[in-house]
């Protein structure tokens, strides 16, 4: 079965999120559908440091997260979640990645659920070009138990391209193609980072007053 497109194009995505040193402590996890094969995809191998290139950084698993091939590597820890998103949808990529910012929000946001952007210009990244349009990022409880985690997961993958961030762990976005899962992971990064600037600044300015 040939992947090798496939593979090349989550290497690249891989090496520009490390470049964003978005794989701190082996963290974040990627997959890409093998297009050859509708019911394979590439998922990026457990517990590696992930700002390395290897040619051991991708394993082809089928839809339940089972290896394909002769492999001595293991698949993420985090598989399952790919595996919903890919069986619930369209999409043919899906990112993972732990950030402090996303971290932060998903903490200071956890209790609502939810955090919602509005009058902001990233997000148009998820298609909300209306005036008056939300976006709204569901936060999910982190559980440890990955089968739970990746149930709960799934109740929110309703649409081809979206992300849900998973408190004080990380966040999962998914897309048509890899360059719109790159292009939403970045925008709501940025909302994030803005958001925390913006929240800091206030409360800076607030003691000051
Ligand atoms: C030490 S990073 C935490 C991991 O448990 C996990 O959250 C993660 O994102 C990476 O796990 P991996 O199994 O390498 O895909
Ligand atoms: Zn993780």
């Amino acid at each position: 079965m040939s992947y090798q497109r496939e593979w090349e194009e989550l290497s690249a995505i891989k090496g520009e999120l490390a470049e964003r040193d978005w794989f701190m402590g082996t963290s974040g996890n990627l997959a890409i559908k093998a297009g050859s094969a509708p019911g394979a995809f590439l998922v990026t191998a457990s517990g590696k440091d992930k700002r390395k290139r290897t040619a051991e950084d991708f394993l082809l698993v089928d839809l339940d997260g089972n290896p394909l091939e002769e492999t001595k590597l293991k698949p993420s820890a985090e598989t399952l979640l790919h595996t919903h998103i890919f069986k619930r949808s369209q999409a043919v990529c899906s990112l993972h990645v732990h950030t402090v910012a996303n971290n932060v929000v998903s903490e200071l946001y956890g209790d609502q659920g939810q955090i919602t952007f509005k009058n902001q210009e990233l997000i148009k990244a998820f298609g909300k070009w209306g005036q008056d349009d939300e976006l709204i990022i569901p936060i999910i409880p982190n559980y440890a138990d990955i089968p739970t985690l990746a149930s709960t997961f799934s109740h929110h993958v309703d649409e081809d391209a979206g992300a849900v961030l998973i408190r004080n762990h990380g966040i999962t976005v998914w897309g048509r193609s890899g360059f719109e899962a790159k292009k939403l992971l970045e925008a709501s990064e940025f909302l994030f980072q803005y958001q925390l600037s913006l929240l800091s600044l206030k409360s800076t300015v607030q003691l000051q007053s």
